[in-house]
């Protein structure tokens, strides 16, 4: 959701009342945030360099380039936010504290050395996804982007990292009827999705074994992706009847061209590890034997290095796309909501549920 006008006043209000002094670094970027979103690109002329203050300000603000008014007004919100939730929060988790063991059924959120750890926590059903479990990931990545961890990790417990979408979901229909249970079902795959693409730390994957359906899809919205050499991505739209989601109809041809994305959202190709490496949508793949050690230890040494730069650098490296991707996902949820109707789709997942097929 984009931030209004009256959330922005509300955000300025908010920023005189902070109990805390938030540093110069962040009121820098708050005048910066504060002067695009009222003003548009920096085109003030440059201070000179005695002076300072108007130098450091006309310095952060000149870098938000021609980041769009809307956009900086959303940042300002954000910013605002998570400020004021870690001043109010006296009980805010900490690195190094385990949280969320109680909180959530189906994941095991850690904070820890600066890094915020989401594992997926279904591995007797391969880590498939059930409605629950879409609001408690956007739960914990919710209080991930506010907590004090530089760092946010995606990983799954067990043999699979996640088998996507649990079919079963298609079973269980509110008095509605079918079309309504489409109807909030598309509603919770847009706001899932809208949640990774607003994500504003670092978001990292640790693919610890084979990937299938949305948690592919979602992938081309991380900043990292690390795999397993045992790791497979596995997107069988079409033999089940449905259509790409988690804006892979737009990163997919982006990331590996229009041709190897033909082939693993329509036909349904499954990559290695190797071969995903080789068409860009993982970063790095690792022996299994030696996956976890060398991931984590790289992703330590990562954490320690400065946390608004990381996000300020994700900001630039993604803001100008944010606008098309909420678009393609606003896009994607809806044509979904029609597939999910269809005899492809229906047959498909009475199939597998009757256990007369596997993918
Ligand atoms: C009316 C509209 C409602 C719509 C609601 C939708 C909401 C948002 C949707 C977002 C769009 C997402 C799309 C996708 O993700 S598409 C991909 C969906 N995933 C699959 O099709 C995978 C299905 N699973 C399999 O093919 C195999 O289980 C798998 C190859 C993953 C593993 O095979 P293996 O032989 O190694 O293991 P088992 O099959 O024995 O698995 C162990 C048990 O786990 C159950 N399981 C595994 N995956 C799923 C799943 N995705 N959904 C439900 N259940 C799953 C499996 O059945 C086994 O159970 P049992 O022990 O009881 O047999």
């Amino acid at each position: 959701m984009r931030a209004s006008q009256e959330d922005f006043e509300s955000a300025m209000n908010q920023v005189k009342l902070l109990k805390k002094d938030p540093g110069n670094e962040v009121k820098l970027r708050l005048y910066a945030l504060y002067k695009q979103a009222t003003e548009g690109p920096c085109n003030m002329p440059k201070p000179g360099v005695f002076d300072f203050i108007n130098k450091a300000k006309w310095d952060a603000w000149n870098a938000l380039g021609s980041l769009p008014k809307e956009t900086a007004r959303q940042n300002y919100v954000d910013l605002v936010s998570s400020l004021t939730s870690s001043s109010e929060s006296s009980t805010q988790v900490k690195p190094g504290a385990d949280r969320g063991q109680q909180e959530y059924e189906n994941l095991v959120v850690t904070s820890e050395d600066g890094i915020t750890k989401i594992m997926f926590n279904r591995p007797t059903r391969k880590n498939a996804i059930s409605t629950q479990m879409y609001q408690e990931i956007m739960l914990a990545l919710k209080a991930a982007s506010k907590d004090d961890s530089t760092i946010t990790v995606v990983t799954g417990n067990g043999d699979y990292y996640c088998s996507g979408n649990d079919l079963a979901n298609f079973t269980d229909i509110p008095p509605g009827g079918v079309e309504e249970k489409a109807k909030q079902s598309a509603i919770m795959l847009r706001d899932f999705v809208g949640t990774f693409i607003d994500f504003p730390k670092p978001l990292v994957a640790v693919v610890n074994g084979p990937a299938v359906g949305i948690s592919v899809t979602i992938l081309g919205l991380f900043d990292a992706v690390y795999a397993s050499d045992r790791a497979t991505f596995h997107t069988p739209f079409s033999h089940l009847g449905l259509s790409p989601e988690g804006c892979a109809s737009y990163t997919f041809p982006k990331i590996m061209g229009p041709a190897k994305a033909t082939e693993m959202l329509i036909f349904g190709k499954k990559l290695t590890a190797g071969e995903a490496c080789a068409q860009g949508l993982v970063t790095e793949v690792f022996p299994d034997s030696t996956f976890q050690k060398e991931v984590w230890t790289r992703l330590k040494a990562y954490s320690k290095l400065p946390p608004n730069s990381m996000r300020i650098s994700k900001q630039v490296i993604r803001n100008m796309e944010k606008e098309k991707l909420h678009a393609v996902n606003a896009e994607e949820s809806s044509v979904l909501q029609e597939r999910w109707l269809s005899d492809e789709c229906i047959n498909a997942t009475m199939n597998f549920l009757s256990k007369k097929a596997k993918l």
